[in-house]
């Protein structure tokens, strides 16, 4: 079973993560991560702190020689600012009269409609929103993007699947439905300013984020993810939570701000008649096939063979410059929510973290069906179900 855990704050020192149940002999180094996690910086629209702090990966168990051993994977991924907020962020008990001082001149008492803010306060007993909104950041993405890379050089390796993103929505601009990368085109959605493959929707998507950047408010959007190569039949029918779309849709549900998941053209297909939404299925001299992808390669909780195809729908982000009204906890008064920097947007970079998401939930999937503690073996598995199935 393979299972993750991340941990660490967004003004901590670091975050942690343990990848655990992935066979022996992954190829993977800190070079890859240290990519992988260059991507999930990229995007017009980030904010400030994109630009100072870095990503300081180190790998902590798991990978010896580029290779891993079969035991957990454990990541640290540095954040750099830690130094300009070791006493705020201090595990160990802090001088009082500097907390009441810090509190002072910067309270946190007004929290942002639409961010962690006001239900952890009244969950967890705070009167601050500092312990809420540093575990809710997004930050911790970045653990998840570490670990994702694992999960994909596992899935490159095993099967020579590909999994990539990009931006198909971002406000109210759309991209051409024809605009479908293939495995080939990551470095070019990589190299467009809000990883986008349709360059005229790009460029009005840069515009509409200077736009709504000089009118001090936020945008959202929406990003697919594609997964070319898997095998047919990972996941199953024959459970609710063996289905592979409800568990790519819980993944994909758990980043941050993602408020929405369609697969293949979800609510699209929701809105067209029977003889307009399915897959039509013809006899061709490579074998049975699907003649469209309108299910986004999955049926019946399974994979069909078809490439993987996923949405993910992110709200605008809640740190709105001209800031919402909002209630001071302490005073009970009408006041403007805390509004420090922000980014404007952050829709490509969730695309990133949903490859992430969605390579750890695919190679889970492929570890069940196919099992193996080294990579040679779970091709072999694999190998061996692919040549014996008797509807090709
Ligand atoms: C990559 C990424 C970057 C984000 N950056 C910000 C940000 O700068 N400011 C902000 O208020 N929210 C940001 N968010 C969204 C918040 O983390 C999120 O809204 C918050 O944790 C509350 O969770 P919810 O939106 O799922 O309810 C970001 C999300 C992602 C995925
Ligand atoms: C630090 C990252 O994203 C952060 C996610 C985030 C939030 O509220 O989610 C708020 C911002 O942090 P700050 O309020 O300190 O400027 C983002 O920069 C990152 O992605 O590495």
């Amino acid at each position: 079973m393979l299972r993750w855990l991340t941990a660490g704050e967004s003004h901590g020192p670091a975050l942690v993560t343990i990848l655990e149940g992935l066979p022996a002999g992954v190829r993977v180094t800190s070079a890859d991560i240290d990519e992988a996690l260059r991507r999930r910086r990229l995007g017009h629209g980030r904010g400030a702190r994109m630009k100072f702090e870095q990503d300081q990966v180190t790998i902590v168990g798991g990978i010896r020689h580029g290779r891993t051993q079969g035991g957990p994977v454990a990541i640290e991924v540095g954040n750099t600012e830690w130094p300009k907020w070791e006493t705020v962020m201090s595990a160990d008990p802090v001088d009082p009269d500097v907390l009441a001082e810090q509190a002072r001149s910067a309270p946190l008492s007004r929290p942002r409609p639409g961010h962690a803010d006001l239900a952890g306060m009244q969950k967890y007993g705070f009167d601050d929103a500092r312990p809420v909104l540093e575990r809710a950041s997004a930050r911790e993405t970045a653990a998840r993007v570490a670990i994702g890379e694992v999960a994909k050089a596992f899935l490159r390796q095993v099967c020579g699947a590909e999994v990539l993103s990009h931006v198909v929505e971002l406000g109210e601009i759309g991209t051409s439905p024809d605009a479908l990368p293939g495995p080939d085109d990551l470095a070019r959605v990589d190299a467009d300013p809000v990883r986008c493959f349709d360059p005229e929707a790009s460029a009005a998507m840069v515009a509409r984020i200077d736009e709504i950047k000089k009118a001090g408010d936020t945008l959202g959007g929406v990003v697919e993810v594609l997964a070319y190569g898997l095998p047919p039949g990972l996941g199953s029918h024959v459970h609710w939570d063996r289905r592979l779309d409800a568990r790519l849709a819980g993944a994909l549900m758990g980043i941050q701000a993602i408020k929405g998941v369609e697969v293949g053209d979800g609510f699209t297909t929701a809105r067209r008649p029977g003889s307009e939404a399915h897959d039509e299925i013809e006899n061709t001299p490579e074998g049975i096939r699907r003649r469209t992808g309108r299910a986004g390669g999955i049926e019946g909780g399974m994979t069909t063979g078809d490439p993987v195809r996923v949405r993910a729908a992110m709200k605008p982000i809640s740190t709105v410059p001209r800031a919402l009204d909002t209630v001071d906890v302490r005073t009970g008064e009408p006041a403007k929510a805390i509004n420090q920097r922000s980014d404007v947007t952050a829709v490509p970079a969730a695309g990133v973290v949903a490859e992430a998401m969605v390579a750890l939930v695919l190679a889970q999937a492929i570890l069940e069906k196919f099992g193996g503690d080294s990579v040679e073996e779970t091709a072999r598995n694999l190998q061996g179900y692919l040549s014996s199935l008797t509807i090709k």
